[in-house]
């Protein structure tokens, strides 16, 4: 862990919470004219990642830290008012937050928790889908065969790779395939070097929906990727991105 950075407890377990209590919070935190400027903030912050981090004036990194104090002036709001009755009760992933007020204090979440996880649905479940929609459309209007198949989307998310690498942290020193990684090392699993390896997809730089006709081999295709962490919201993104091609397709060519 780098020095200055702290770890949140991330709550996000699929079975705790499900598509409808995140759809809710999200619906319940960016409620009406709010929208426009939360989603600008959010691409900020996102945008600020891989940035140099020094807060000068102008640049990504210190527009995106701008954006993130606002977002959490916001979200401190949010909480304030459910807490206080002040807003209208809502059964979902917020509350279940706030319900662990009355836990332990090692299983409650301090409030910079509640708006870390907060921020953190909010930054992963508008970015990547809105990014997968975006390529959508290239690949479609660059193949216009292959507009009547949703394999496209399969296919958009192998090529695109919205979410390009995703970290680990070692909890012990071990080797895989010969090399030798200590305990604390941070290991990348890269998502974007397996969906275009040609030993495991065909012509790989073809955008080619054709080639999910048959199921890929384990840990050939990882998109969301796998395992206890896979993306929380897989099946949300799915049938976002689903519903706009769908609206898209039968709309326009
Ligand atoms: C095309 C859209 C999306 C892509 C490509 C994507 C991809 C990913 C990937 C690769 C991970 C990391 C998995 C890992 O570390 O092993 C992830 C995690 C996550 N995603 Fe997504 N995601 C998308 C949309 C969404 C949406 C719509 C939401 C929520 C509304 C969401 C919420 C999350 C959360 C909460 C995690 C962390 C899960 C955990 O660590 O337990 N994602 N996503």
């Amino acid at each position: 862990m780098q020095k200055g950075f702290k770890r949140y407890k991330l709550i996000f377990v699929p079975t705790q919470i499900g598509f409808d209590a995140i759809c809710d919070t999200l619906m319940s935190i960016t409620d009406g004219n709010m929208l426009d400027e939360m989603e600008r903030d959010c691409k900020a912050v996102y945008d600020a990642t891989l940035t140099f981090p020094v807060m000068i004036p102008g640049t990504r990194y210190y527009k995106g830290m701008k954006a993130r104090q606002r977002l959490m002036e916001r979200f401190k709001k949010i909480i304030a008012d459910r807490r206080s009755g002040k807003a209208c009760f809502s059964d979902d992933f917020l509350q279940s937050m706030l319900e662990r007020d009355s836990y332990p204090a090692d299983e409650k979440l301090e409030d910079e928790e509640i708006m870390d996880n907060l921020l953190t649905t909010m930054l992963s479940g508008q970015s990547t889908t809105a990014t997968a929609m975006m390529w959508s459309v290239k690949f479609l209007s660059d193949n216009q065969h292959v507009q009547d198949k949703l394999r496209v989307i399969k296919e958009t998310l192998r090529m695109s790779n919205i979410v390009m690498w995703y970290p680990r942290i070692a909890s012990d020193d071990c080797t895989i395939d010969g090399y030798e990684i200590k305990k604390g090392w941070i290991v990348d699993v890269d998502a974007t070097y397996i969906h275009y390896d040609p030993a495991l997809h065909k012509d790989p730089l073809r955008f080619d929906p054709s080639r999910f006709d048959e199921m890929p081999k384990p840990y050939t295709y990882m998109p969301f990727g796998s395992g206890p962490r896979t993306c929380l919201g897989i099946n949300m993104a799915k049938v976002t991105m689903s519903v706009f091609l769908h609206r898209l397709t039968t709309g326009y060519t």
